[in-house]
């Protein structure tokens, strides 16, 4: 018996569904205290909920002073990009037979995604040679998981794993931490209602959420009313296993890694581009994918903290290899070269059907601009650091168009403007964006004595105020390094490398 049928047979055999799974979901409710469910708002105290929500770091927070450096130099290699791993992770524990990564990320981030896609039949190894080896149910076999899948910290594996399981007829639990569980879900749970899945979330469509997906699910149209590649790729993943065709019209381009592999995978997906740029995507479904060999590039939004980094401190020099620069990602190296960094690109080539080059980045006298709102997706992640960089800038930036930087890990226009007027930036938030007036290159003062940068769960925050530090007078205090294991695990090790 094909894995295939093996799947569809177990799930055969296994009770509805709906009471099955159901029922796993009640026992894993059962294990916290009756008062502590939040899908019983009558006997949730709100006390109780706020209190989960409101912590801002991990449970052993460590805190970490970056002090001042001379000129970085050296390489660096940043670890594979987060987004192309989750959907590597996805696709091929989707796929019939095996699909190989290398570069995969393995950053706790990914490490949800992979531990969920097992729990969902999947098998998930990795070789000692460090290549990670999948062996995919096939679509339309995913099993029901036993226990709620934990996502972390992660809103990528959340929201892409709720389009996959829409239109499965199974279902999961969803829980986080504190920091994903302030996030919406309602982007999704909106669309993937209407292809008939039924949801029971927590206050606002948060986390912890209960879904059962649907087989067959209904087919729909759904124009994206926020720039959302999230929001684009569950709608798209839950087309895989829906009969007819499922589209997705995206006026404002967001990053199209799920189009690309979902294509090379061997999805019948087509992009029709219209006169005023926007972006219609079909996927027929039911679809059939083949397991693929993946090669996954160097994160460009792990790279931009090396960037700014560079940027900043004086007589730097550094070369940052395999970075991927997808037009809908790279956005942040056009921003800086507008500011009048010093980014050269070497060795231009392609790796996993994704254009890759080296960066050579040498320190530079940055100018602030205003940054054009139309290309804040393609670099949602970067602003963070970004700031940073116009932190240190002469004269003026003005970012604006940035209201979804409010939903992330946090709040990041509010949380860096906190963060940098505690290391002595001259800040003003906006309602959406930022309004930042640099030192021409001056060191900025940093942070004293007992106080901390608070990086509230938010892995972009951490590192972001980790390279503010780098040219400042006292250092930049953080009050937890912990976060950045989320992405880029070697962050601290690298850093260490280029400023030894
Ligand atoms: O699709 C993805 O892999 C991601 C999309 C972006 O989120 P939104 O789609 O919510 O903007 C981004 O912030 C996130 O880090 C990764
Ligand atoms: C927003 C991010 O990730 P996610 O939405 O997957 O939590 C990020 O990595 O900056």
């Amino acid at each position: 018996m094909t894995r295939r049928a093996q799947t569809h047979q177990q799930r055969a055999d296994a009770p509805c569904h709906s009471g099955q799974a159901l029922s796993k979901a009640a026992r894993f409710w059962r294990s916290f205290p009756p008062s502590a469910s939040p899908f019983c708002p009558v006997q949730a105290p709100i006390a109780h909920r706020k209190r989960v929500v409101t912590v801002s770091h991990s449970a052993n927070p460590t805190p970490r002073r970056f002090l001042p450096t001379g000129p970085l130099s050296g390489t660096i290699r940043v670890p594979g990009d987060k987004s192309i791993s989750h959907r590597s992770i996805m696709l091929g524990a989707l796929a019939l037979g095996e699909t190989r990564v290398t570069g995969l990320l393995e950053g706790e981030d990914v490490m949800s995604t992979a531990a969920a896609m097992r729990a969902m039949g999947a098998q998930i190894t990795k070789t000692p040679e460090g290549e990670w080896v999948i062996q995919g149910v096939g679509v339309g076999g995913l099993l029901p998981p036993e226990t709620a899948l934990d996502m972390g910290n992660s809103g990528t594996s959340t929201r892409l794993l709720m389009g996959l399981i829409a239109s499965h007829g199974i279902t999961a639990t969803f829980v986080g931490d504190a920091s994903l569980s302030k996030r919406p879900m309602g982007r999704v749970i909106d669309p993937l209602s209407t292809m008939g899945a039924t949801f029971a979330a927590a206050e606002g469509g948060r986390l912890p959420l209960t879904m059962t997906g649907t087989q067959p699910a209904v087919p729909i149209t759904y124009r994206l009313p926020v720039a959302s590649a999230q929001v684009k790729s569950a709608v798209l993943l839950a087309g895989l296993n829906t009969p007819g065709i499922t589209t997705v019209i995206e006026p404002v381009p967001t990053r199209d890694h799920s189009e690309r592999m979902l294509r090379g995978f061997g999805a019948d997906l087509s992009v029709e581009v219209e006169g005023d740029g926007t972006r219609v995507i079909r996927v027929h479904g039911p679809a059939e994918l083949r397991g693929q060999t993946i090669v996954v590039p160097g994160d460009p939004s792990s790279a931009a903290f090396f960037i700014v980094a560079a940027l900043i401190v004086p007589g730097s020099d550094v070369l940052i290899q395999n970075v991927g620069l997808n037009d809908t990602r790279a956005g942040i190296v056009h921003v800086l070269r507008q500011m009048g960094g010093d980014i050269a690109e070497v060795n231009p080539r392609e790796v996993g059907g994704e254009p890759v080059a080296d960066l050579r980045v040498r320190h530079s006298a940055l100018r602030g601009i205003n940054v054009d709102p139309a290309i804040v997706p393609s670099m949602v992640d970067e602003f963070p650091v970004l700031f940073v960089a116009a932190a240190y800038a002469h004269g003026r930036t003005v970012c604006t168009g940035l209201e979804e930087l409010r939903v992330k890990e946090s709040d990041r226009i509010t949380v860096m403007r906190v963060a940098l007027e505690l290391a002595g930036a001259t800040v003003q938030e906006t309602e959406d964006g930022m309004i930042i007036d640099g030192t021409n290159g001056a060191p900025l003062p940093g942070t004293s004595g007992a106080h901390h940068v608070a990086t509230h769960l938010d892995h972009r925050i951490a590192m972001s105020m980790a390279v503010a530090g780098l040219n400042s007078m006292n250092g930049v205090a953080i009050d937890d390094i912990n976060p950045i294991a989320t992405s880029f695990p070697n962050f601290i090790a690298l850093m260490e490398s280029l400023t030894a």
